[in-house]
């Protein structure tokens, strides 16, 4: 018999509420001080790291989730810029009620180490030389970005994070978190990535560094202030661009369809030479950085008149725009560290994997051809073989793997319940105390008195579950003037293993009438207890 409590009803302690966009918001920055070392063994000063947050630090910071961005991504990940239209580029998942609940967990995303809004990278002004790095800037590599953004979480206080997530290369940084720094990482969430950079993503890599500098005004790097390498940067874009959609999202968008103005008549149309001296190039501009210099693109370059069908005209604007916002030496140089980025060791992913504790969702999509769906499963597999608690999960889209940005339901049902799923080991107590059943009755109410229990699970000489006995039953063997705990045991005693659910902890609670569950490994051993009290702290915390 067990003392009847007060247990905690979960049913509703996780269901959505509709999600709500974050009002503005702004980056702020932090300097690493003295000396960043990077995997190449180069150094870097005065690395300045550009983040934004959103959502509060709980007390012990253990709520803190770190979001890594995609290649060409930044640290405006979610809510309005003033004056900005569009808003940040995981908007759809991080806001209140979303599924990085910014209600709950505090939401931190920082710009690249290497990228081109507001970190550090070869756009920067090096404090040696007082002029634009450019090419001079050190090679990186995924895990010179995770560095740089451990320094940042260090000097927020955090110990650990609650989860790491991303997409794409923000993925590759969720693996490498994990193995880098395993104990830093409670959960982790890896969307359309690999965990080892594939001769075919190597390829179209090449071809856009390729088209950037065989352009002239490439310059070997050295074109701040002057014309930038707008065509080929346009160029690598536009070949990128077309591995972010799949086919069916393209014959969807666009069909066959063709540009409005296009004449039917194919005599009409020609080709014409790209003109250096177009009219419409601005002069010279002189300012300091790569998105100040002028508007000249590559559409400016290439008149339309050639580009009838509308996935041209798409193709030519995703190129053009892209000339606007992003440095063509980041995208040499991040694209390189994608190439690198190989977690296996020895050829093998699960020895690459051996150290990985963190708890995994690996998910993939399935109109993915650039990051395939097996990859995903490889990571997952070796995860698996390494005893790490990994699910995978498949977005069903059609957009090919652009769909981690765009596929807004199935992402927050996926990460809403992964990051809602606290399993028993997540609170549970380790240092509980036990009795053997030939203990004598009033050396265990002792024991409960001085420990301030009211449970205490009966184990074998080997630790194995034998019975619980509660204060209740103590209270009862008391008037009833029973001496020997053998006595009064429950020896049909319910428990629960560390990996369930606590959802499944709580039920049994409820159903039973019980504030106490001896959890147990698979060989009946007692590893820890869990009690509705630690449930209720828990609600305290996230509710
Ligand atoms: C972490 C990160 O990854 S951050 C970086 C992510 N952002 C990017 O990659 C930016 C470029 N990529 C995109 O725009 C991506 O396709 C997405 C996933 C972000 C958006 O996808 P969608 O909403 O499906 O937009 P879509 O691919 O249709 O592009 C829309 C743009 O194409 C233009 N467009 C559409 N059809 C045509 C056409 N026939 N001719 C010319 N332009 C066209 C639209 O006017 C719109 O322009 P705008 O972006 O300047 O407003
Ligand atoms: N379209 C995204 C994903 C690339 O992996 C980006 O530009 O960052």
């Amino acid at each position: 018999m067990e003392i009847p409590t007060q247990v905690p009803h979960f049913k509703n302690l996780f269901s959505g509420k509709k999600g709500q966009n974050l009002g503005i918001v702004s980056s702020m920055n932090y300097e690493i001080p003295g000396i960043f070392k990077l995997e190449s063994g180069k150094t870097l000063s005065h690395v300045r790291i550009e983040y934004e947050m959103y959502g509060k630090m709980n007390q012990d910071k253990s709520n803190v989730i770190l979001i890594c961005h995609a290649l060409t991504g930044d640290a405006h990940a979610a809510g309005f810029h003033a004056g900005d239209k569009k808003p940040g580029w995981w908007n759809i998942v991080i806001g209140p009620n979303k599924a990085f609940d910014t209600e709950k967990y505090c939401i931190i995303c920082s710009n690249i180490i290497g990228g081109c809004k507001g970190s550090t990278g070869p756009s920067s002004i090096s404090p040696e030389t007082g002029k634009p790095y450019g090419i001079s800037f050190p090679i990186l590599t995924i895990a010179d970005m995770v560095n740089a953004q451990k320094k940042l979480v260090e000097h927020l206080g955090v110990k650990q994070l609650f989860a790491v997530a991303g997409g794409s290369m923000g993925g590759m940084q969720v693996l490498q978190w994990t193995v880098s720094y395993p104990e830093m990482v409670k959960k982790a969430i890896a969307i359309a990535t690999t965990a080892s950079t594939t001769p075919q993503q190597i390829a179209f890599g090449a071809i856009g560094r390729k088209a950037i500098t065989d352009d002239p005004k490439w310059n070997g790097g050295n074109y701040y202030g002057k014309k930038i390498p707008a065509q080929g940067l346009a160029l690598a874009r536009m070949i990128g661009h077309i591995t972010y959609l799949s086919d069916a999202s393209m014959q969807k968008k666009f069909g066959r369809a063709q540009q409005e103005k296009a004449d039917p008549d194919l005599s009409k149309i020609h080709l014409e030479a790209p003109s250096e001296t177009s009219s419409r190039i601005s002069s010279e501009a002189l300012s300091e950085t790569y998105s100040e210099v002028s508007s000249e693109t590559y559409s400016e370059i290439f008149p339309d008149n050639f580009s009838n069908f509308q996935v041209e005209s798409y193709l030519n604007h995703q190129g053009d725009t892209f000339t606007k916002r992003f440095d063509a030496n980041s995208y040499l140089y991040i694209t390189k560290a994608v190439d690198f980025f190989d977690l296996s060791e020895n050829g093998s992913l699960i020895e690459g994997f051996s150290g990985v504790t963190a708890k995994y969702l690996v998910i993939s999509i399935t109109s993915d051809w650039l990051y395939p769906p097996y990859q995903s499963q490889e990571i997952v597999s070796a995860l698996t073989a390494n005893g790490v608690d990994a699910k995978y999960e498949e977005i069903r889209s059609q957009y090919g793997h652009d769909a981690f940005l765009l596929e807004e339901g199935q992402l927050n049902y996926l990460i809403r319940g992964f990051l809602s799923q606290i399993l028993v080991s997540d609170i549970m107590y380790q240092n509980f105390y036990s009795v053997s059943r030939h203990e004598t009755i009033e050396n265990a109410s002792t024991l409960m008195v001085k420990k301030k229990v009211n449970h205490l699970p009966v184990v074998s000489e080997d630790g194995k579950l034998e019975g619980i006995v509660t204060s209740w039953d103590i209270t009862k063997a008391v008037a009833c003037k029973i001496t020997e705990l053998d006595e009064i045991i429950t020896r049909d005693v319910k428990y629960v293993f560390s990996g369930d659910k606590i959802e499944t902890a709580s039920s049994i609670m409820e159903d039973y009438s019980i504030s106490a569950l001896p959890v147990i490994d698979s060989e009946n051993r007692v590893i820890g207890m869990v009690t509705s009290e630690s449930i209720s702290a828990l609600i305290g915390k996230f509710g």
